[in-house]
């Protein structure tokens, strides 16, 4: 053999023994076993703590479970028009001392009848009443002959309670009958007071033992839900909403079947007021109390009517009487007018009598109305 090719083998074999052994430990690795079987099955151990805060009595943190708001208890219905009796002081001072003071005269003339007359009309009692009772307290004092404070307030009184019509029923027919539970809408325009009202009106409901659900139906402004939310959680009262945007029947159809099911006593809808469209308006309520109707009866229709727009308010409100069918009237912000006549004209013109009172934005400052009570307050003395 020649020595080249010796010399051509002996390489060769020497690059053969090179190339083998680096590729051994790849190929050791590309064998190696697979990865750790998982150990034998453990009962599952608590996430790993974090470390106790620095300081000798650090206990471990737990997660704490939201916190309910607290319900409350609200204030018992009874007696609520004497405790906010002075609520009324401006109306008081307008109509009550006005008319007093006029009638002390000791010569009442035509120029004293005309400003009893301007004083009336002033604080909105309204025309028709207005001379009604001046001619009664015309015949009055001219048979009375002199008069003393004490029998000028007795009989300023019984004139403007009879005018007040205290016979009518004041009852809300908010219970249940034949099974079902009582059903109250709250109609009127937007900003009159609605939204609060069915919360007031529901904490006057549990003060007195019920259970209530609240219909969410003004399902034009959110914020109304939400609003009416919050006065349902106070009082541990569920509400029944919709999409913002739903139809407001749709809504109070719900609240009246969640009300029947949970067997509460009364179910208190809430509405929208939009009042551009009376044809709109009358449209969409009567849908309401149909649909309502569907399942059962609308037990009692609340008109709620805002005491500080006046004479404009019984326009407006006429609208909603003839759209549905009204059984009571809810005056609200009495507590800022100081024309608490309203309360005379709103029922001598609608004809259909104040139930409730607000005198105020606090949750209980709502008052079943009683004529003699508030006569009371406007004359200042005892009933
Ligand atoms: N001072 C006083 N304010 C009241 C009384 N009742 C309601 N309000 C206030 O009137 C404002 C309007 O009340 P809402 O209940 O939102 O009126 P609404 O009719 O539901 O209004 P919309 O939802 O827009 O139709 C709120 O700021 C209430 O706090 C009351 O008796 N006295």
């Amino acid at each position: 053999m020649e020595p080249v090719v010796v010399v051509l083998l002996v390489v060769g074999l020497l690059l053969l023994l090179l190339g083998a052994a680096l590729l051994a430990p790849r190929l050791r690795r590309r064998q190696a076993p697979p990865p750790e079987a998982p150990p034998p099955a453990t009962p599952p151990q608590p996430p790993p703590q974090a470390p106790p805060a620095a300081g000798p009595t650090a206990e471990p943190t737990t997660a704490e479970p939201p916190v309910a708001p607290p319900v409350e208890q609200p204030e018992p219905t009874a007696g609520r028009l004497v405790r906010l009796r002075a609520r009324l002081a401006r109306s008081e001072n307008a109509l009550g001392r006005g008319l007093l003071g006029l009638l002390s005269r000791d010569r009442l003339d035509e120029d004293a009848w005309e400003e009893v007359e301007e004083t009336l009309l002033g604080a909105d009692v309204g025309v028709a009443a207005t001379t009604d009772l001046v001619a009664r307290l015309r015949e009055r004092t001219r048979v009375l002959g002199t008069r003393s404070a004490d029998e000028l307030r007795a009989m300023l009184s019984e004139e403007l309670v009879a005018v007040l019509a205290p016979e009518l029923d004041r009852t809300l027919a908010a219970h249940r009958v034949d099974g079902a539970p009582g059903v109250l809408l709250m109609v009127g325009v937007n900003g009159s007071g609605k939204t609060t009202t069915c919360g007031k009106v529901a904490r006057v409901l549990v003060a007195d033992g019920h259970s209530v659900v609240l219909g969410a139906a003004d399902t034009f402004r959110a914020a109304a839900a939400d609003q009416l939310a919050t006065w349902a959680g106070r009082v541990g009262a569920e509400v029944v909403r919709g999409a913002e945007g739903a139809d407001p029947a749709s809504v109070a159809f719900d609240a009246v079947r969640r009300g029947a099911e949970a067997g509460v006593e009364t179910v208190v809808i809430d509405t929208a007021g939009r009042l551009q469209n009376k044809v709109g308006l009358m449209d969409e309520l009567g849908k309401v109390k149909r649909v309502i109707e569907k399942r059962t009866r609308v037990t009692e229709t609340l008109l709620v009517i805002d005491a500080t727009t006046g004479q404009n308010a019984l326009t407006q409100a006429k609208v909603f009487t003839e759209a549905v069918d009204v059984t009571g009237v809810v005056l609200t912000k009495l507590d800022g007018s100081a024309k608490g006549g309203i309360v005379i004209g709103v029922q001598r013109q609608l004809g259909i009598p104040v139930k409730l009172v607000g005198l105020g934005e606090g949750p209980d400052d709502l008052a079943p109305f009683d004529p003699k009570q508030f006569v009371a307050a406007l004359l200042g003395g005892a009933p």
